[in-house]
C-alpha cells in the first residue's frame, strides 16, 4: 500500500513494528537459522524450496485465500509482496507462478481453460512460469525460433526446439521448480504461419516431477541477484501436446487446423503489458525498503563534525546526505502514486478490451513501457545510491541493499530491456505528432504534443516545472520527427532513419515519461491530501516539490533549450531545493517508518526500528561459520608450509 493511501488509510499513523498476533511473520521458522550467503549454490535453492512452501500455506491461511478472488485483487495484495521481502531475500523460485503463469493463464485463456488451470495453479496443486524469451532472443519476440506445428490427423501440436538458440531460456523456476509453463511458440499450420501464441504446457510427471519425454530442462547457473529465482532452460523434442493446450481466448485453432485470429495479433503480448504495470509498483515497495534503511542507519550514524566545537553529528545532517536520500522518500512515493493511477487506466483498458473497444490499446502499452522504465531505472540507481550512502556497512549483505539493488536492476532487463521499452513508446509519440499534426485529436496522456503555444515565461513553480517538461518532450518529438523527415527526403529508408535517430528517441521517450509522472504525483497527491491533516498534506506536498525541483535541476539543459528558464531562475530553483531539503529533515525518519516496514521485511542490520545498528552487525558477523573455530585449517594446510618454505 502506498504511503499516501497509507496515511489517506489511517489518519493517526499508528506504528505496528511489532509482529502482530496470528501473523504470517510470526513463524520463526520461516527464517534462516544462518545467513543464507554461507549456504552453496544448492543449499540455497534448497531453502529457498522449504520457505516457500511453508510461506504459501501460511500466505493462504492469513490472506484467507478466497477462490473466487480475482488475480487483479491477488497481485495488489501488496502484503504478499512486502512479506515476500522478510522470507526471501532474494525472490522465492514461485515468483513467476503468482507473477505471471497464473496471470498468462487469466489473461490468454477461454473461461473453460480458466476455469480448469486457474483452479490448480491457485491451490499450488500445479507450479508454472513463463516462458518466452530463448537464448537467442529475448527482445526480438518475432525472431523467437521454438515451433508449434499443429496436426489435425491426431488434434495435437507437435513443440520443437530447432536450434540451440531456440532453447528457452531465463523462465523463473523452470529449472528444476515448476512442472507446467505457458510457453510462447510460433503457430505453424499446414506449413503456414500464424504468429507467437501460447500454449499450456506439462513439462514433468506430475508425480515423480521427472522430465517429460521430449521435454530437456535444466537451470542456467549462478547470476548477479535473484539466486533462488532456479531460472532454467528449457528445449522441446517434437514433444506433442492436445489442442486444448493452446490458449485460445485470442486466436483459436480448430479441430480441422482451421485457424482463427483474434482482433489484435498483440493480444498475444498481453501479459507483458500486465507484469509491466505490476513492476512499477515493485520498484516504489523497493525504494520505500531502501529509504527506510538509509536513512534511519543516516539517523544513527554519528560521524565527524560539522563544528569543531561540537560532538559527532548524525550524518543525516550533512546536506549531502539529505541530497542523496530525500528524494529517495519522494520517488517510493511517487512510483507507488503513479502505480495505483496507472494500475486504473490498465483495469479500465481491460474492461474496454472485454467488449472489443481496442482503442487505448497502444497508449495503454507505450503508458506500461514508460513507467515500466523510468521506475526501474531510477529506483536501481537510488537505491545504489543508498548502498553507498552507508558507507562500508552498505557494502555488507546484512545491510540487505546490495540484494536490493540486484532485486531492482534486474527489472530494467527483464519484461522488456529498457532501451527497448523506450523505443516503443516513442514509436507511440511519433505516430501521435504525425496524428496530431494532421489535426486528429490525441489520447490524454500525448495531448499536449499538440501544445503550439508561444513559450511562456519561465515560472519557478509545480505548473512552471511540469509544463517545462512536456514543453522539453514535445521539443524532442518534434526534433526527432524533424530529423526522420530530413533523412528520408535525402533518400534515406524509414527504418535507416529511425535508428539513425534512435538516441533522440530515447531521450524523448524519457522526457514524455518525466512529464507524465510529474503531473501525476502532483494531482495524485493534491487529491488525496484533501483528507489529511494540514502537517500531513503540508509534508507531502514539500515532497511532490521537492521531486518536482530535483528533477529540473537534472534536466536542466533540457530546460535551457527548450523552455525560457534563465540563470536567475535556475539559481532560485537550486535555493529552492536546499530549502525543501532543510523542511524535510525534520520529518526524514517519520516520513521512512510511515511506510511501515517491519524489521523482517527490511532485513537489515542498518536499518531495525531499535537502531541496534552496531550489536546487528555483531551479531551477524557471529554467525559467518569462519567464527566457529579460532584457527581455520587452512593455517596447517598450506599457510603453515607456506610460511616455513615447505609448500
Ligand atoms: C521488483 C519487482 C517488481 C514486481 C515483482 C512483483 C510482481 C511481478 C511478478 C512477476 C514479474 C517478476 C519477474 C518477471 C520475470 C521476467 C519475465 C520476462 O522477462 S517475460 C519476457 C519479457 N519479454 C519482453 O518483454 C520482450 C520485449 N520485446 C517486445 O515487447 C517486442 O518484441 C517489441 C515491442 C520490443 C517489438 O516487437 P515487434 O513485434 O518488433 O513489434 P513492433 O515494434 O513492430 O510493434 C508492433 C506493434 O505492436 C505493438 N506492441 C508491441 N508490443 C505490444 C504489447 N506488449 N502490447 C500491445 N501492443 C504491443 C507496438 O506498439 C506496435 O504497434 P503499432 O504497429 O505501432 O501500431
Ligand atoms: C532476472 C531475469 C529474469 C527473467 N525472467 C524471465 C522469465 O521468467 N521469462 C522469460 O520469458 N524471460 C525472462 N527473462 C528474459 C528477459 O525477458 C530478457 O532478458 C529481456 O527481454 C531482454 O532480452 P535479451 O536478454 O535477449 O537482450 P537483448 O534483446 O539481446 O538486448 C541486448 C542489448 O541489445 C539492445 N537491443 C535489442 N534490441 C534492440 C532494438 N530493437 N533497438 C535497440 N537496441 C536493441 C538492448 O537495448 C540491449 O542493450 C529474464 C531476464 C532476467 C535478467
Amino acid at each position: 500500500m502506498g504511503l499516501v493511501d497509507q496515511l489517506v488509510n489511517q489518519p493517526h499513523y499508528t506504528l505496528v513494528n511489532q509482529p502482530r498476533e496470528n501473523d504470517i511473520l510470526s513463524h520463526k521458522e520461516l527464517f534462516d537459522s544462518i545467513p543464507e550467503e554461507y549456504l552453496s549454490h544448492k543449499e540455497k535453492y534448497e531453502n529457498a524450496i522449504r520457505k516457500t512452501v511453508l510461506y504459501y500455506r501460511l500466505m493462504q491461511k492469513y490472506q484467507n485465500y478466497k477462490e473466487g478472488s480475482t488475480i487483479l485483487d491477488e497481485t495488489r495484495a501488496n502484503y504478499r509482496n512486502l512479506v515476500s521481502f522478510a522470507v526471501f531475500k532474494d525472490y522465492p523460485p514461485l515468483m513467476l507462478h503468482n507473477g505471471m503463469f497464473i496471470p498468462a493463464i487469466a489473461g490468454q485463456g477461454t473461461p473453460e481453460q480458466q476455469k480448469h488451470w486457474l483452479k490448480r495453479a491457485k491451490n499450488m496443486e500445479i507450479l508454472g512460469t513463463y516462458a518466452q524469451t530463448e537464448l537467442g532472443h529475448g527482445t526480438f519476440i518475432r525472431g523467437l525460433e521454438t515451433t508449434a506445428e499443429y496436426d489435425p490427423s491426431t488434434e495435437e501440436f507437435v513443440l520443437h526446439s530447432p536450434t540451440l538458440t531456440s532453447y528457452k531460456w531465463w523462465p523463473g523456476g523452470l529449472g528444476h521448480t515448476v512442472n507446467y509453463c505457458v510457453v510462447m511458440a510460433q503457430l505453424y499450420i499446414r506449413g503456414r504461419h500464424h504468429g507467437m501464441q501460447p500454449f499450456l504446457v506439462q513439462l514433468r510427471d506430475e508425480a515423480t516431477h521427472m522430465p517429460l519425454p521430449g521435454v530437456k530442462l535444466g537451470e542456467i547457473g549462478a547470476k548477479l541477484g535473484l539466486s533462488t529465482v532456479n531460472n532454467g532452460f528449457l528445449a522441446f523434442e517434437h514433444h506433442r501436446i492436445p489442442r486444448d493446450r493452446m490458449l485460445m481466448k485470442n486466436a483459436q485453432v480448430l479441430k480441422d487446423g482451421t485457424f482463427v485470429a483474434g482482433p489484435s495479433s498483440k493480444l498475444a503480448y498481453g501479459t507483458m503489458i500486465y507484469v509491466r504495470v505490476i513492476i512499477v509498483n515493485g520498484m516504489a515497495n523497493l525504494m520505500a525498503k531502501a529509504a527506510t534503511i538509509a536513512v534511519r542507519y543516516s539517523a544513527v550514524r554519528r560521524q565527524s563534525q560539522i563544528k569543531p566545537s561540537e560532538p559527532e553529528c548524525q550524518i543525516l545532517d550533512y546536506v549531502t546526505q539529505q541530497h542523496k536520500l530525500l528524494i529517495c522518500i519522494a520517488t517510493s512515493l511517487a512510483f507507488s502514486t503513479c502505480a495505483r493511477w496507472l494500475w486504473d487506466v490498465y483495469t479500465g483498458v481491460m474492461g474496454q478490451m472485454e467488449s472489443g473497444n481496442m482503442d487505448h490499446l497502444p497508449e495503454l502499452h507505450a503508458l506500461a513501457c514508460s513507467l515500466k522504465v523510468v521506475s526501474t531505472m531510477d529506483v536501481s540507481g537510488l537505491v545504489e545510491r543508498c548502498r553507498l550512502a552507508c558507507g562500508g556497512h552498505g557494502f555488507m549483505h546484512s545491510s540487505n541493499l546490495p540484494y536490493t539493488y540486484g532485486l531492482a536492476t534486474a527489472a530494467c532487463t527483464y519484461e522488456g530491456e529498457n532501451t527497448v521499452l523506450l523505443l516503443q513508446t516513442a514509436r507511440s509519440l511519433v505516430k501521435a505528432w504525425q496524428k496530431g499534426s494532421k489535426g486528429k485529436p490525441l489520447s490524454p496522456t500525448e495531448a499536449y504534443l499538440m501544445d503550439k503555444s508561444p513559450v511562456p515565461k519561465w515560472e519557478n513553480t509545480l505548473d512552471g516545472i511540469i509544463a517545462g517538461f512536456r514543453r522539453v518532450s514535445a521539443g524532442k518529438v518534434q526534433d526527432c520527427v524533424s530529423k526522420i523527415d530530413k533523412l528520408v527526403k535525402m533518400g534515406t529508408s524509414y527504418e535507416d532513419a529511425w535508428n539513425q535517430t534512435s538516441v533522440r528517441l530515447v531521450a524523448a521517450s524519457e522526457a514524455h515519461s518525466r512529464a507524465v509522472i510529474l503531473a501525476t504525483f502532483r494531482s495524485e497527491v493534491s487529491r488525496a491530501a484533501a483528507a489529511l491533516s494540514p502537517p500531513l498534506s503540508r509534508v507531502l506536498h514539500q515532497l511532490v516539490h521537492l521531486y518536482c525541483v530535483y528533477w529540473a535541476l537534472e534536466r536542466l539543459g533540457d530546460l535551457l533549450l527548450y523552455t525560457s528558464i534563465a540563470e536567475r531562475d535556475v539559481q532560485e530553483l537550486q535555493q529552492q531545493y536546499e530549502d525543501l531539503l532543510q523542511k524535510i529533515r525534520p520529518n526524514a525518519v517519520g516520513l521512512v517508518d510511515a511506510f511501515d516496514l517491519r524489521d523482517e521485511i527490511l532485513n537489515s542490520t542498518l536499518g531495525a526500528y531499535d537502531g541496534r545498528v552496531y550489536e546487528r552487525l555483531m551479531e551477524e558477523a557471529l554467525k559467518s561459520p569462519l567464527n566457529a573455530e579460532p584457527v581455520n585449517q587452512s593455517f596447517h594446510q598450506y599457510l603453515k608450509p607456506f610460511m616455513h618454505g615447505k609448500l
